[in-house]
């Protein structure tokens, strides 16, 4: 089954071969999963497009498809332990996160746009055209390609499938090659709730499976999250037919730790907000700018934390720390490392592969990181933390142009008790989102997305009904 896409209701097999995907945790062979070629996703594509004209889609009244959603949801809940655990072996992040955050995620995310359905509203207009009723309406856009990263498989198809179909859009789903499972698990989920069939569609396979949607002429919306490099060529292949598109892209979000911060709820705010999944998060805090007079005992307590944490396999209850998710990322990471202490950086913990087997790294913690080096703007999306520093408080303005000086802009912290600090990094910084003494946590009724490289438009909240919406002006003369 695994080795099937799923194209207008039915399962069947992809026509560019199987991909294997592995358990990160051990290295082994997990499954092989059908890789999509062009024909299927010309197939995939043809499907939505006749969902997507056929009124049984597209003149379902709101409540009926709000009720697939709300079923949808309940569905992940009930299947949510067998949704965690094939998350933790495809992707290697602790259970537990897999639970609390992937899962629940998107459980809760379905249900949020369920609510949306029988609410998404026009306007109306006050034209100065005399006799004249102008009025709003908000429609889908149509075929939209979802294109999705490894590092939260699920949670972030959730965060495109939901509004996607909240606002009567068809899809075709294209999940990452390193972790497809609880994808083609949550379209098999999908099909079991009765969406008309091509409603939903799903082509596994790798980046060309993905190039032939963002260039294929069928398609009216491509919402993609991945890498920069990778959205800068989406944006080019959607030139053809200007494709709406969405790009939710990398980060490398800096962390301001003032003088006055509590420095233990500073130290575990970074940590949780830095480490979780490995650092393999788009709004991973990874460079901190710590007042000099704090220095000493920020680097100390933040080397301490990371190096006390357990690393394990995802599926060990006690893991607190679980692989990178694959050997291709792992060499990345190693990679990226190596300059730091070529560059002149203190490594203070960390820095190594952690086991023979299995793709795990060690926390790492820099110390004396000038703002050109490799570690202080590359996205190195693993568990690497870059200590810098700044002389005092009257230097704020400099501190924010400091962290200001990357290609990204996904999101960023303050740590303060002074609320004028806070507001005045919170207005400086550019980027996406802010977060005043707390880690990085996206919430599905808040906007999400990047200034900068970090990505165009946002999702969640009413900002991605927007986004799976065009809108129609509608004038009516009315007057003899
Ligand atoms: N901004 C956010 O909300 C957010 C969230 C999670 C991850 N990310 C970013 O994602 C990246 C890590 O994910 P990744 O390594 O899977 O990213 P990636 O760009 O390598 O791949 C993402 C997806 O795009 C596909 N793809 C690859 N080449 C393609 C092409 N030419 N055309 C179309 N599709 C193509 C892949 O098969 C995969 O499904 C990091 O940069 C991270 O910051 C961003």
């Amino acid at each position: 089954m695994a080795t099937n896409v799923y194209i207008d209701g039915t399962w069947v097999p992809a026509s560019g071969g199987v991909l294997p995907t592995h358990d990160p945790a051990t290295e082994e062979l997990l499954e092989e999963v059908g890789f999509a070629d062009a024909s299927d996703v010309d197939a995939a594509v043809a499907a939505a497009r006749r969902a997507f004209e056929d009124p049984q889609w597209r003149s379902m009244p709101p409540a009926r498809r709000a009720r697939l959603l709300f079923d949808l949801a309940d569905l992940i809940e009930a299947h949510a332990e067998e949704l965690a655990v094939l998350e933790t072996r495809d992707q290697g992040q602790p259970v537990g996160i897999s639970r609390a955050v992937s899962v629940a995620g998107a459980a809760e995310h379905f249900r949020y746009y369920a609510g949306w359905v029988t609410k998404i509203e026009g306007t109306t207009v006050p034209v100065s055209f005399p006799d004249t009723l102008h009025y709003t309406r908000r429609e889908p856009v149509g075929v939209c390609a979802l294109i999705t990263p490894w590092n939260f498989p699920l949670m972030i198809l959730a965060w495109k499938l939901a509004p996607a179909l909240a606002t009567g859009n068809t899809v075709v789903v294209k999940p990452a090659e390193q972790t497809p499972l609880t994808s083609i698990r949550l379209v098999q989920l999908a099909e079991r709730v009765g969406f008309p069939p091509g409603v939903i569609n799903l082509v596994t396979g790798d980046g060309s499976t993905g190039a032939a949607l963002a260039e294929h002429p069928g398609v009216d919306k491509v919402s993609f999250t991945g890498s920069t490099e990778v959205g800068r060529s989406i944006v080019r292949a959607s030139a053809g037919n200007l494709k709406r598109v969405t790009l939710e892209l990398g980060g490398k979000a800096p962390s301001i730790i003032a003088a006055d911060a509590d420095i233990d709820a500073a130290v575990a705010g970074n940590i949780a907000g830095s480490v979780l999944n490995s650092g393999q998060v788009c709004a991973a805090y990874t460079r901190f700018y710590v007042d000099r007079k704090r220095e000493d005992e920020f680097v100390g307590k933040l080397a301490a934390g990371v190096s006390g944490m357990r690393l394990g396999p995802g599926l060990d209850e006690s893991t607190q720390l679980g692989p990178l998710v694959s050997a291709e990322h792992l060499r990345s990471v190693e990679q990226l490392v190596a300059t730091g202490p070529s560059e002149g950086a203190e490594l203070v913990t960390g820095g190594q592969r952690a086991a023979d087997r299995g793709w795990f790294f060690q926390p790492t913690v820099f110390a004396g990181v000038k703002d050109g080096m490799t570690i202080a703007t590359k996205e190195i999306f693993g568990p690497v933390l870059s200590v810098l520093s700044y002389d005092d408080e009257d230097e704020l303005a400099s501190v924010i142009a400091r962290a200001n000086q990357t290609e990204y802009g996904l999101a960023a912290t303050v740590w303060t008790k002074d609320l004028a600090v806070a507001n005045r990094v919170a207005e400086g910084i550019r980027a996406g989102a802010i977060f005043i003494n707390m880690p990085s946590i996206p919430d599905m009724a808040a906007p999400w997305g990047g200034f900068k490289a970090s990505g165009w438009g946002r999702e969640m909240g009413s900002y991605a009904i927007d986004a799976y919406t065009e809108v129609k002006g509608v004038w009516c003369h009315y007057g003899s």
